[in-house]
């Protein structure tokens, strides 16, 4: 094998070239032509093909990436780790990849690289497609492709049997020869505007009934520029920034959530992973490893995001002088608590894996789940304490970088608007920052991402107490319990050593 092995990973310019290839984008009332040019979009797909270039930098190169057993050569979380050692090094690929965005994209294309390595240590739970599944990985390693994910049933009739809703949610129409025809929507697909494929399944809450849903048992990727696959998008927070002054974050990291149709869309077999099959739609999330391994990428998304997010604080106590409260500290304390739990927990999904079948490992589905039950909650751990120790300063903030600009009232800017020690221009552009991370919109849409990202808060702790039930951890707990009950009985300790004269010892 070649040392340098082949590199055929997407440069910058082809992740880019790669979104102009006739996809259905729509926004605002039209069809996007060019999403890599189009104002609401162009930002994003700019800060995305940043990590691309990030691939093939020689100062980056050997952080980010590494030969898969084929002799490619792809992003480390891009293929299935041998050891705690190497899934450590996947976490640093991880982290080098988020500072570029200093957490703000989630769905990077490290986050469904969660998956698909997986399609390769174990392609026969697709069986009889198990072949797609090995060329799928293939696929995705060898170029670094961006596929999003959409598993989400729109939130109506969720009372009612999937069956009852087959006007709107994503079933199979008709099959054929060269593959299925498939209809309904699903919510929602993050970043989909500027990926390059996306994986569609059910989630893992999904109650079927046999005999009468398997129509709804499916799981595929598809291109974003399939036929009749409309890419519907929410509000652009890029489109709408100011500038790079007001809206530092939002312009530039701007994951838009899109819902897509599927109005007609054909599938072709070699794209088909799970057909009508209800066990295997069922099962394949945790089977695969993918609730495992995901979270190394979101968590370690989440500890660089927190590492932000904790300067920011640090940086607005400073400039409004209550740095050294003691009350104010105590809360700073508060979170960078929560910054260090995050990056410990990525160091436990790192060490002590799971081994799979064919030699590989993943993180262990305890810590695994662990990272998803406590990232969820962060951010809305974190809002009442900037609400509460930054009191009204953040809002005390310009219109815009053009009253900064205007002769008539920027020296009384610079005069009001100075922090301590610190010039008005330096304290507007902090304010600014820590306003678009969490008072805007962008800010809010982020902490309802970060919440349910990972599946309804429900959902996250039923599956973590499941999971806890069924590989024995509760049963160890209960014996620890179990065991302190047994050093003693009414008549005293069962053990020797402890003393007890068979009085009560406060009449003594
Ligand atoms: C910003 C953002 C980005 C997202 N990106 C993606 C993405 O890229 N891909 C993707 O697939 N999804 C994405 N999602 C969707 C996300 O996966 C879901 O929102 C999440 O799984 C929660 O599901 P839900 O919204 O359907 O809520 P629900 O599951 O409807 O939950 C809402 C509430 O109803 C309760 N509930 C639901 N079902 C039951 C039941 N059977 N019995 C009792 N109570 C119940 C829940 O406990 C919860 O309290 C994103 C969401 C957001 C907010």
């Amino acid at each position: 094998m070649n040392q340098a092995g082949v590199n055929e990973m997407m440069t910058a310019e082809e992740y880019l070239g790669s979104l102009v290839d006739g996809r259905s984008v729509y926004i605002y009332g039209e069809k996007v032509d060019d999403v890599t040019r189009h104002p609401a979009f162009r930002n994003s797909a700019y800060s995305m093909s940043r990590l691309y270039a990030a691939l093939h930098d020689s100062a980056t190169q050997d952080v980010m990436t590494d030969l898969d057993p084929e002799g490619y050569r792809t992003h480390r979380y891009f293929m299935p780790s041998r050891s705690a050692a190497d899934l450590l090094k996947a976490r640093d690929a991880i982290a080098c990849w988020s500072r570029l965005t200093y957490g703000f994209m989630g769905r990077t294309p490290d986050y469904k690289a969660g998956f698909t390595a997986t399609l390769k240590s174990d392609p026969h739970l697709y069986a009889p497609f198990h072949d797609n599944a090995i060329s799928w990985y293939r696929k995705t390693a060898r170029k670094v492709s961006f596929l999003t994910h959409v598993l989400v049933n729109p939130p109506v009739g969720r009372a009612r049997n999937i069956s009852d809703m087959r006007d709107i949610y994503l079933h199979v129409e008709k099959e054929t020869d060269g593959g299925i025809i498939v209809r309904g929507a699903k919510m929602v697909a993050t970043s989909a505007a500027i990926a390059n494929a996306t994986f569609v399944a059910q989630n893992s809450a999904t109650h079927y009934q046999s005999g009468r849903e398997e129509d709804f048992a499916l799981c595929f990727i598809l291109p974003m520029n399939a036929p009749n696959l409309k890419i519907m998008c929410r509000r652009s927070y890029e489109a709408s920034a100011l500038s790079p002054f007001d809206n530092p974050l939002s312009s530039r990291f701007d994951e838009n959530d899109s819902v897509l149709i599927f109005d007609g869309v054909f599938v072709p077999w070699e794209n088909v992973l799970i057909y009508r099959d209800i066990e295997r739609a069922k099962s394949f999330y945790s089977a695969s490893g993918f609730l495992n391994r995901y979270p190394l990428q979101s968590g370690t998304r989440l500890a660089v995001k927190m590492d932000f997010v904790c300067g920011l604080l640090a940086k607005m106590l400073e400039s409004n002088g209550t740095d050294s409260f003691r009350g104010v500290r105590t809360r700073l304390a508060d979170i960078v608590a929560l910054r260090n739990l995050m990056w410990s927990l990525t160091e436990s999904l790192c060490h002590d894996p799971e081994p799979r079948k064919d030699g590989s490992v993943v993180p262990r589905l305890e810590a695994a789940a662990t990272v998803r039950y406590f990232g969820t909650q962060m951010m809305s751990q974190l809002k009442p304490v900037f609400n509460t120790i930054l009191g009204g300063s953040p809002i005390m903030q310009v219109s815009s970088w053009l009253d900064m600009k205007n002769p008539e009232i920027s020296p009384l800017i610079d005069c009001y608007f100075q922090g301590t020690d610190q010039e008005a221009g330096e304290r507007l552009k902090l304010i600014k920052l820590l306003w678009d991370a969490l008072g805007s919109e962008f800010g809010g849409r982020h902490e309802l991402y970060e919440h349910n990202y990972a599946g309804n808060n429900e959902q996250v702790r039923l599956d973590m107490l499941r999971h806890c039930e069924s590989s024995g951890v509760l049963t160890q707990c209960r014996s620890l319990v179990d065991q302190c009950m047994s050093d003693y009985s009414l008549e005293g300790w069962t053990q020797p050593g402890w003393q007890f004269d068979g009085k009560c010892q406060d009449r003594v």
